[in-house]
């Protein structure tokens, strides 16, 4: 498996998984009955009866989204996607406070213009796979979650957040000094709409759960310790619905978001790695790498 992982991994970076749609099937062992299956940062159990899968990041300190993180969550996924028997897929952390703190910061500071592409060729094919994907996917949201963390849980069927004032989401690109992509913020539109957008984009808006769920950011709020239960009961709402209908509807919505990024891919590259290389940006970023770390002391 281990071996399985890291050739598909390299085939990710290579940019094959690209070229070829998918992941092959020789490439991949496929989920059937209940499986487990654990890479370094995540880990999928699939329940064979309910043909519903739980994705766990397990990422320390804060399931930033990394280069390999990205790998192996794209992976997961498309494990998930070929194995037939899998319907749905519900999102959460395995860390106490933390969905995910977003983009790794880390890997958009002092590395190589080739670098900076193949991480943002990773996010977006992350999006990609989870936007479009067969299953019903339901965000457990039971941490904070900026940024790219909020993009993960807005491009999911449903989000079921922790009711807990001290978490919070929304998109605070703006905060770092950098701009959320257009393709962040088609999505949060075709979320709350251009106004509230507008709006939270701006000014890099960080929503409370109670504020969250009234602009419609997440669907329903649950206290920390239900957050799950609450998902596996929306999940099985959406799964009482014939999988062909729910998803051929779910396309259609979905297609002209997705293939605005599909026709803009590679000038979105360019322009990220335009946009990351300047001085002032790498400054911004660095600068406010280091306040996370001040505000420990
Ligand atoms: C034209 C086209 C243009 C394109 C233009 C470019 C578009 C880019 C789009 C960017 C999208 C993004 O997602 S940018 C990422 C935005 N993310 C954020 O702003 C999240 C910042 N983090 C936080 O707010 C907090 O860490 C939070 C998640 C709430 C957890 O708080 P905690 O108190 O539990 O943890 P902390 O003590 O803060 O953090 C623990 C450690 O993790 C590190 N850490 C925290 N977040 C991190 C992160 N995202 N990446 C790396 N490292 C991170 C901290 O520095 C600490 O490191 P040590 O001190 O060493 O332990």
């Amino acid at each position: 498996m281990a071996a399985l992982l890291k050739r598909s991994a390299s085939l990710l970076r290579a940019g094959a998984l690209q070229k070829h749609g998918v992941l092959t099937k020789q490439a991949l062992c496929l989920f059937s009955t209940n499986m487990r299956m654990f890479t370094n940062k995540i880990s999928v159990e699939m329940d064979g009866t309910t043909g519903v899968a739980v994705l766990t990041m397990k990422s320390p300190p804060v399931n930033s989204l990394s280069l390999d993180f990205l790998t192996e969550f794209t992976i997961s996924l498309e494990k998930l996607e070929m194995d037939k028997a899998c319907r749905g897929v519900i999102l959460t952390s395995a860390l106490p406070r933390v969905f995910s703190a977003g983009l790794d910061i880390t890997e958009m500071c002092g590395k190589s213009a080739e670098h900076y592409a193949a991480f943002w060729r990773a996010v977006q094919e992350f999006w990609l796979k989870l936007y479009t994907s067969n299953m019903v996917t339901v965000a457990a949201i039971n941490g904070s979650c900026p940024a790219g963390g909020c993009l993960m849980a807005l491009v999911c069927d449903y989000r079921v957040m922790a009711d807990d004032p001290k978490f919070s989401i929304g998109l605070n690109e703006t905060k770092l000094g950098i701009v959320a992509p257009f393709w962040f913020k088609d999505t949060m539109t075709n979320t709350i709409g251009n106004r509230e957008t507008e709006k939270a984009l701006q000014l890099g808006y960080m929503y409370s759960p109670a504020d969250a769920l009234k602009v419609g950011l997440v669907d329903q709020l649950a206290s920390a310790d239900k957050v799950e239960t609450v998902a596996s009961t929306v999940m099985s709402e959406w799964l009482a619905i014939p999988d062909h209908a729910r998803h051929l509807t779910k396309s259609m919505m979905r297609k002209p978001t997705r293939d605005r990024l599909v026709t803009h891919r590679d000038a979105d590259i360019t322009s990220f790695v335009n946009f990351v290389t300047k001085d002032s940006i790498q400054k911004s970023l660095q600068m406010y790498l280091e306040s996370l770390k001040q505000r420990k002391r």
